[in-house]
């Protein structure tokens, strides 16, 4: 029901933007460098709250001074084209970016209050407080129960065996995959149907009770049934979680999110209510590009 109201407001958008008058593709683009964001890019309840960040690769800049919070039980969904930087701008939130030479970050990222970035914070345990879900499900070449249990076992959050398989029949659970997999726990991980690995994923990154879940595209590269599986355990998962998802489907952002975050060439262009994205966007940017003008 919800999923069909958004889907009507998406259409009521397009055929509001065919009365409207405006700039052309490349007008628009040229005013990019000096649009400051607009909406509500900031939460009074901030789980994650980032300030002025900017991301280098080498010499190119792909994040242009970037603030935005991301609230406790939040859903932030991330929408833009290709390009724009979304997936640079989630990466920075768990220190995935670390990983590349030629990645510079700067400004503040707190998770908590916390600075993400400090000298003395270890990305391991930061990693485990904020999650990640990956485009293409990634098991471990291991059984169902071992992807679940190995980060568990790695941070120690086990005293014993019954604690473990505690923890991994919860994990299970929360991801909605319990029920398909329980009489056959030691199988590979990898045996599973594109959407149930996905799903093992996300039980694997709940294994350690993370604060925070990010996820790129989680969905991409599912078909529709187990992408609308993948979509009704985000709404479950949100009354425990906060998660910021980077997604292509505006479809998919209307009917996940409470906010909506609209990127452009590395900008912050829009930051408001989902609703209000979908049916009455603030910048012409963000109208042209949920309207198809470009993406
Ligand atoms: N590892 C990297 N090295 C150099 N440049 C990179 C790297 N990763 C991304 N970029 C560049 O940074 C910019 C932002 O890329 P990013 O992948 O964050 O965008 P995106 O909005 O997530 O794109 P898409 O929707 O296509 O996944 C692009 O110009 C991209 O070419």
């Amino acid at each position: 029901m919800q999923a069909q109201m958004k889907d009507t407001m998406l259409n009521t958008c397009e055929l509001k933007s065919k009365s409207i008058d405006m700039k052309n593709k490349n007008d628009i683009e040229q005013d990019i460098s000096s649009v400051q964001t607009v909406g509500k890019p900031f939460s009074n309840k901030a789980k994650m709250s980032m300030r002025n960040v900017d991301v280098f690769y080498a010499d190119k800049q792909a994040i242009f001074d970037v603030s935005l919070d991301i609230g406790k039980n939040e859903v932030v969904a991330m929408i833009g084209p290709s390009g724009c930087g979304k997936s640079t701008f989630l990466r920075c939130l768990n220190r995935m970016n670390d990983t590349i030479d030629s990645c510079k970050i700067s400004g503040d990222l707190k998770l908590e209050g916390e600075n993400i970035y400090a000298p003395e914070q270890d990305v391991v345990p930061l990693r485990a407080r904020v999650g990640m879900v990956f485009q293409k499900p990634n098991p471990f070449p291991k059984s169902i129960y071992d992807n679940v249990a190995y980060g568990p076992k790695v941070h120690g959050l086990a005293t014993s065996r019954s604690e473990l398989d505690e923890i991994v029949e919860t994990s299970l659970r929360k991801a909605s995959l319990w029920e398909e997999v329980k009489d056959r726990l030691l199988s590979p991980g990898t045996g599973l149907s594109g959407g149930q690995q996905q799903r093992l994923c996300i039980a694997r990154t709940i294994a350690v009770s993370p604060e925070v879940i990010l996820m790129d595209e989680p969905c991409s590269a599912l078909d529709p049934i187990a992408t609308a599986k993948i979509e009704e355990l985000m709404a479950e998962l949100s009354e425990n979680y906060t998660i910021a998802i980077v997604t292509h489907s505006m479809q998919q952002a209307a009917r996940v999110s409470h906010r909506t975050a609209y990127f452009h060439m590395g900008k912050l262009i829009e930051v408001n209510d989902t609703k209000r994205v979908f049916t009455n966007p603030e910048h012409d940017l963000t109208e042209a590009y949920i309207t198809g003008r470009f993406g």
